[in-house]
């Protein structure tokens, strides 16, 4: 594997690998990203990228190998404790509760990360109305970082469907990540809202200096943003670099851009 530019090490995942059966999903999977970075993960249609970030965010138990995050290993624990170790996430399809307002979803995250639990929202100890109003002032935050600063008591299934995309964004962003893997977050959207989530993706790292990884078949999207791509096909690595270096790459070209 090509040494990462980034010096430190955020997550690192080695030997990961994930089977269904038979099927072989992910192979020997190896990644460092560092703080701050922004990687794209590339492959043809089932060639494991969203059972990477399954495996990583602890939707889907590896079959082998580890996960670190600043050298905590988090192998097999429960996403909502990988949540509140730092790693957020989206789906591919949205996973938002359509009948709660925009605002509330995000409020559910920022409990979630913030962690008040069943002691505290029966019994309000001190602090409790505190908390309450943090996890209120973060949501707005995120909904004003998104452009959905206006929309928070709109139910979440009414509104637009870009804004809903945002509107996961933000909520994964309410939980204070460290990483934030995005799988898809293009799909669907038009040329203009797709500039709209590169500028966003662009401005949560310089604002909150969250490392970034996004899965996505926009080839514009990853080369535009991403400073490193990584490649997978039928589970196994077979190409890193920069977006011009994995274009040069023969395997990566049989197995991927070759099929464009
Ligand atoms: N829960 C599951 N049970 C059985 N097989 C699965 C399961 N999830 C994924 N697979 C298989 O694992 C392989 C990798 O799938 P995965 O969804 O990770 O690919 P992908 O790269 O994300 O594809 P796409 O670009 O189409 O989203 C595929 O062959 C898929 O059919």
């Amino acid at each position: 594997m090509p040494a990462s530019p980034f010096p430190a090490v955020l997550l690192e995942t080695a030997g990961l690998c994930k089977n269904f059966r038979g099927l072989k999903a992910l192979r020997d999977h190896a990644l460092r990203v560092a703080p701050g970075e922004i990687l794209g993960v590339i492959g043809p249609n089932g060639s494991g990228k969203s059972t990477l970030f399954n495996v990583i965010t602890g939707f889907s138990p590896p079959s082998a190998g580890r996960v670190c995050l600043n050298g905590i290993e988090v192998t097999g624990w429960r996403p909502d404790a990988i949540v509140r170790q730092g790693i957020a996430r989206t789906f591919q399809g949205s996973r938002l509760f359509k009948a709660l307002t925009a605002a509330e979803n995000i409020e559910a995250a920022a409990q979630l990360a913030l962690r008040p639990g069943l002691f505290s929202t029966l019994l309000r100890p001190p602090g409790y109305r505190r908390r309450t109003d943090e996890i209120v002032a973060i949501g707005q935050q995120m909904l004003d970082l998104v452009g959905l600063g206006k929309w928070g008591d709109r139910r979440a299934g009414d509104l637009p469907y870009g804004a809903q995309r945002r509107l996961e964004i933000a909520r994964a962003m309410a939980t204070k990540p460290k990483l934030l893997m995005l799988d898809e977050p293009a799909a669907g959207l038009n040329t203009h809202e797709t500039a709209e989530l590169m500028t966003l993706i662009r401005q949560l790292r310089e604002l909150y200096g969250v490392a970034v990884i996004i899965v996505e078949h926009d080839m514009d999207l990853i080369g535009t943003l991403c400073e490193r791509i990584q490649v997978l096909a039928q589970g196994t690595v077979i190409g890193e670099g920069s977006f011009a270096a994995i274009q040069d790459n023969i395997r990566v070209r049989e197995a991927y851009l070759g099929h464009d």
